[in-house]
């Protein structure tokens, strides 16, 4: 018999509302966590590179796919990204299942899947709950383009691709605003810890096995 899969945890937000952040609140917590955009940067230097050189020749530096290049390409190209990711995220579903086997056998109760574009791609059939991360706007966009390279062009390009955050919170079975701090946001993240602990111990006493 295989062993029983996580709890699986599903986390996203947009840009700038804290997936990262919070990622690292569950790694304190003693949690795993998948980070879909570290598999991402990852697969760049593994087995995404041919296919990737393949779609966008000259994005290839050293063996390894220079994502400023590749992003260049793709950020408010709609096409280009769809290539893109037609070739990426069948990869990144591979890393993810690996990590989940392997949570699985170490007998981790909750695992971490950190999607930023979880319900842009129906990953949500993939997750056991969704927790999004969310701010308000004046604070996501203080944020991101904080950051160095950010020009508000790529930031409205990303934003185009992504699911407005109203209708994430709408869809969320959890919801953590990041504006309030990052001590709230630990204590946040440790009851709802507990919360699944507590659920799963009860579906597991029902004999609820693989559900
Ligand atoms: C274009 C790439 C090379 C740019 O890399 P770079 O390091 O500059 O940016 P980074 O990956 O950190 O992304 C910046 C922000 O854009 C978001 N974003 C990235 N790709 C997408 C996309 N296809 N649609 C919407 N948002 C996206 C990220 O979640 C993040 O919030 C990279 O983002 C990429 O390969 N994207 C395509 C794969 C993908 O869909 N990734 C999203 C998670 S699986
Ligand atoms: N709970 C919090 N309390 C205080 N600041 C926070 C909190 N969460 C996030 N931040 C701050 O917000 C900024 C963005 O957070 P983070 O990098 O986690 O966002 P992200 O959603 O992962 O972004 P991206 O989608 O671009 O990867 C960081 O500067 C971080 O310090």
């Amino acid at each position: 018999m295989s062993p029983r899969l996580p709890f699986r945890l599903g986390l996203t937000g947009s840009i700038g509302m804290g997936k990262s952040t919070t990622a690292q609140i569950f790694r304190d917590l003693g949690v795993p966590v998948h980070d879909a955009d570290a598999a991402v940067h990852a697969l760049y230097g593994a087995e995404g590179v041919a296919p990737v050189a393949a779609a966008f020749p000259g994005v290839v530096v050293d063996r390894r796919v220079d994502r400023a290049l590749l992003g260049a390409r793709v950020f408010g190209d709609d096409a280009a990204m769809k290539r893109l990711e037609a070739i990426v995220h069948p990869l990144v579903r591979a890393r993810e299942k690996a990590f989940l086997d392997q949570a699985a056998a170490a007998g981790e109760p909750i695992a971490v899947l950190d999607i930023p574009l979880l319900y842009e791609t129906g990953a949500q059939g993939r997750v056991d709950a969704v927790l999004v991360v969310t701010a308000p706007e004046a604070v996501q966009r203080a944020r991101v383009m904080a950051r160095p390279g950010m020009s508000e062009k790529t930031f409205a390009a990303i934003l185009g691709r992504q699911m407005p955050d109203a209708e994430k919170r709408r869809r969320a079975d959890f919801v953590l605003d990041t504006s309030l701090g990052l001590d709230p946001a630990r204590a946040a993240m440790a009851e709802l810890l507990q919360q699944l602990r507590a659920r799963r111990g009860a579906d597991a006493e029902q004999g609820d096995g693989d559900a």
